[in-house]
């Protein structure tokens, strides 16, 4: 019996995207190395690494722009050339930039439509819902940064894809814009929709994600869930009696630890209150008390920068040839949305 058409792929797995070995040289240059992540659906994930991680070219290859070296990526089990109905299946938004100048919004979306099948009359409702309906008339070359991302994403939503996969969208936004991005992908990922968002900044995303994969050098360095990355809750207190609080907290079942400075104490909890009551309990004096949040930058910045994590194309280490790859990378586009 041959094998089921790609669109007859089971529908649970359908929005997932499996990443597994994927490595990519340059003349030798691993600017992906041996990467393997999965991407599930219903969660917004962001892929994240400093500049020249290798982001972008991982999300070149998972949509077949251009061929890995090594390794290999499905959507819904399916390698990207090979998805029987790729527009409807993912959507895309690799550069902001790349519009023709003397093209409007409304013809940009229009020529997408056509070449994938689609009514014209999506590019209106597309302009609609990403919030630049005013913008249909205008040419591109006179949209600002934030208007070129919210064209890309229309283009990438064209085909009511499963997946998206969107690299930077929130370059070049103000902070309204960041917001609004937060609340649509957020949207998009309650109705079962497979986000993949690449930042540079670990803060700039931490707010809109659910999950994150952390490159440094083209290695994959951690997977998993933001909260994990949080670590555990904690409770940070200002006290001129801290090592009698401490005691007490101790004694009733709270681990602590010092502060970074004298007269700070820090509870495993998040339960600001019951460290609250402690003190009280204690005639300890409070001068301060509040959750310690997690500084996800800097933790960013240490799994980024440390060790053989240490970046690159800094100069200490060997970097990336200069100039454009060889033509044999590039692999045929399968029309895909750009
Ligand atoms: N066509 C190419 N030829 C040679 N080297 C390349 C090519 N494309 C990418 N590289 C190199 O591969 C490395 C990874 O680049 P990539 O653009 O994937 O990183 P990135 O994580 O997306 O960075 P940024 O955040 O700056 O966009 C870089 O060192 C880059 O110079």
């Amino acid at each position: 019996m041959s094998a089921p058409p790609a669109s007859a792929a089971p529908k649970a797995g359908r929005g997932r995207i499996e990443v597994h070995n994927l490595t990519k040289s340059f003349k030798g240059f691993r600017a992906v190395d041996d990467l393997s992540f999965n991407v599930e659906p219903g969660r917004i994930t962001g892929f994240l690494g400093p500049n020249g991680a290798g982001k972008t070219t991982t999300l070149r290859m998972i949509l077949g722009l251009i061929r890995p070296t090594s390794g290999g990526s499905t959507i819904g089990g399916v390698p990207y050339v090979k998805l029987a109905d790729p527009l409807r299946t993912v959507g895309s938004a690799l550069e902001a930039t790349n519009f023709h100048p003397g093209r409007t919004g409304r013809d940009h979306l229009r020529v997408l439509a056509t070449s994938a099948g689609l009514p014209k009359s999506r590019a209106d409702e597309l302009l609609e819902l990403v919030g630049i309906p005013a913008a249909a008339k205008k040419r591109a070359g006179g949209y600002s940064m934030g208007m070129r991302q919210r064209l890309g994403l229309a283009g990438a939503l064209l085909g009511d894809p499963d997946i998206l996969v969107l690299d930077e969208p929130a370059n070049g936004l103000d902070p309204e814009g960041i917001r609004w991005l937060r609340g649509f992908l957020r949207h998009l990922a309650a109705e079962g929709k497979t986000i993949l968002v690449s930042s540079h900044l670990l803060s700039e995303v931490e707010q809109t994600v659910d999950d994150v994969i952390i490159l440094a050098n083209g290695k994959l360095i951690r997977q998993g869930q933001i909260d994990e990355l949080r670590g555990e809750p904690k409770v940070r207190v200002r006290t001129p009696g801290a090592r009698e609080l401490a005691e007490a907290l101790t004694a009733s079942g709270f681990r602590v630890e010092p502060g970074e400075e004298a007269g700070i104490v820090v509870a495993y909890s998040d339960n600001p209150a019951a460290v609250g009551d402690v003190a009280f309990q204690a005639r300890v004096p409070v001068h301060e008390l509040a959750r310690q949040r997690a500084d996800l930058e800097a933790l960013f910045f240490e799994l980024t920068s440390q060790g053989t994590a240490r970046n690159r194309n800094l100069g200490d280490a060997p970097g990336p040839e200069t100039g454009a790859g060889a033509p044999q990378d590039q692999a045929p586009t399968e029309g895909g949305v750009r």
